[in-house]
């Protein structure tokens, strides 16, 4: 089964040239998206898409940048396309989502609750969830910001997707030794020192079979000026296809 990954955006939470860092897996005939952020309404009709198109969202973590557009994309579900699309969401994060972000502008007459608008699946962490058929994610709670649940996700077999996270080369090590994960998406903070986003220079530090599995996302919009200076790393460009598992892997 295959899974290809395209990225919404690329950018930071700042970041003004790069929309949200949210993606899209295709795998099969579904389209999964990670992450909702303010831009992702935006980001979606760059890439001549909607959200009609999409049959599920996953939640990293509840800033801005990552649940943002969770508002739009309920409200255009329920009323524009009349469907319920899977929202899948760490346990711990469910009810913090609702009571603290979307319930302001969600909840109404008749409508109390996240799954009038969603099929709601909450996901232990470290427990693999099959979001569609050929697509398992398994959450891993990370460190990002002191005192606030963040999560980044295993994606199928070969994947890791950092979502917002400090450097930890304890967590590294173990994705490429004992998961033995291909593809690493990792996000970098560019303007140092990264103290809630891995710094450029601690990334530089890692092993290079470790480094060339990273692909550099949530960056600034200074981007341009660490081109050739990412060591064995690469920049991953919004609105480009990767495939991250083959059909026969
Ligand atoms: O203790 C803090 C909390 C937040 N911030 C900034 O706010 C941003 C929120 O989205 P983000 O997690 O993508 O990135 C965060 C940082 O840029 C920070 O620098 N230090
Ligand atoms: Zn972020
Ligand atoms: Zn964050």
């Amino acid at each position: 089964m295959g899974i290809t990954l395209e990225m919404m955006g690329t950018g930071s939470a700042f970041a003004k040239n790069y929309f949200n860092n949210n993606a899209l897996l295709y795998v099969n005939d579904a389209t999964i998206m990670i992450d909702c952020g303010i831009t992702a309404p935006a980001a979606l009709h760059k890439m001549g898409k909607s959200f009609g198109e999409i049959d599920a969202v996953i939640v990293t973590h509840l800033h801005a940048d990552h649940i943002g557009g969770l508002e739009e994309f309920a409200f255009q579900m329920k009323f524009l396309y009349e469907r319920k699309p899977k929202i899948i969401v760490p346990e711990a994060l469910l009810h913090p989502l609702w009571e603290n972000s979307l319930r302001a502008g969600l909840e109404q007459e008749g409508i109390q609750s996240l799954d009038c608008y969603f099929e709601v699946y909450p996901v232990k962490e470290r427990e693999p969830f099959a979001v569609t058929e050929g697509l398992t994610i398994e959450y891993t709670q990370t460190e990002h910001i002191p005192g606030k649940l963040s999560y980044s996700l295993f994606i199928g077999e070969h994947t890791f997707y950092s979502a917002d996270l400090q450097f930890d080369l304890a967590l590294l090590e173990y994705v490429h030794h004992e998961r033995k994960c291909r593809t690493i998406l990792h996000d970098c903070q560019l303007s140092l020192p990264g103290v809630v986003h891995a710094g450029i220079d601690q990334l530089l530090t890692l092993p290079t079979d470790i480094q060339r599995k990273i692909y550099l996302m949530h960056y600034g919009d200074n981007m341009p000026d660490f081109e050739g200076k990412t060591g064995e790393m690469r920049f991953i460009r919004q609105h480009k296809t990767i495939v991250i598992e083959n059909v026969e892997s």
